[in-house]
């Protein structure tokens, strides 16, 4: 090893992986990004967890992350999803033909009219992450939001599955202090962690 090799700060290795993986995700094509979503979809819909849940915290697709909006229509399950207010997330009702909002970073939002969702009616949080590892620690976009709703007591016993394509599941991501790990993964090729 190089003398002169000085270990990497961690939010500087972060931000690099960050980088090199959004890239590798743009760079899938159209199809590519259409097959697995769906694969990744029906690997999550046959898990006990997500087939108990009656009301599921979930995303909007965004920079080709996985697309889940082939569940958004099932019956007989609620769904919410974020508006970026500040530094916080906050949750509303969706369902198909709703109103949706371009909001912060340009994702789309649920109207702010829409029924708000409380933390006690939540049975299942799908986490949207760049990266995740085999221990279930998460890289999202940096912004930390996720960091910091999961270290809120109220959603603290929440079960939370991070949702990633198969590529972007590593055996161990570097992590700081504030990082809480997710109990489950899936991808369009496996289901780590609660089921
Ligand atoms: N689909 C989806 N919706 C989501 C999230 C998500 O990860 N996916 N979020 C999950 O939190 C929140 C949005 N979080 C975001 C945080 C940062 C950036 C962003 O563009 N950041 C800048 C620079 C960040 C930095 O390195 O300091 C960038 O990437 O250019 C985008 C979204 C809420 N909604
Ligand atoms: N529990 C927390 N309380 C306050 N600030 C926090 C907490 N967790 C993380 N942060 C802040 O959020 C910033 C981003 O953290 P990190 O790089 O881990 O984000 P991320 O998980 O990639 O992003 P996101 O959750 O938005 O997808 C950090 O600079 C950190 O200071």
């Amino acid at each position: 090893m190089s003398q002169n090799a000085l270990p990497q700060p961690i939010a500087e290795r972060k931000s690099q992986l960050r980088r090199s993986l959004l890239d590798r995700r743009r760079s899938i094509d159209r199809q590519q990004w259409r097959d697995r979503s769906e694969l990744l979809c029906d690997r999550l819909a046959r898990s006990p967890v997500f087939a108990e849940a009656r009301t599921v915290l979930g995303y909007f697709s965004f920079r080709q992350e996985p697309d889940l909006s082939p569940l958004f229509a099932d019956r007989g399950r609620r769904w919410g999803f974020p508006r970026c207010v500040g530094r916080s997330l906050h949750w509303h009702h969706y369902q198909p033909g709703d109103r949706l909002d371009r909001g912060a970073y340009g994702i789309l939002e649920p109207s702010a009219e829409a029924a708000a969702i409380a933390p006690e009616e939540v049975d299942l949080i799908l986490v949207p992450a760049v990266a995740c590892d085999e221990r279930g620690y998460r890289l999202g976009y940096g912004g930390g939001f996720y960091d910091r709703l999961l270290a809120d007591p109220r959603w603290q016993q929440k079960p939370t599955i991070a949702i990633v394509f198969d590529f972007a599941i590593f055996p161990e991501l570097p992590i700081e202090a504030w990082d809480l790990p997710l109990q489950g993964v899936c991808s369009e090729k496996q289901f780590r962690g609660i089921g």
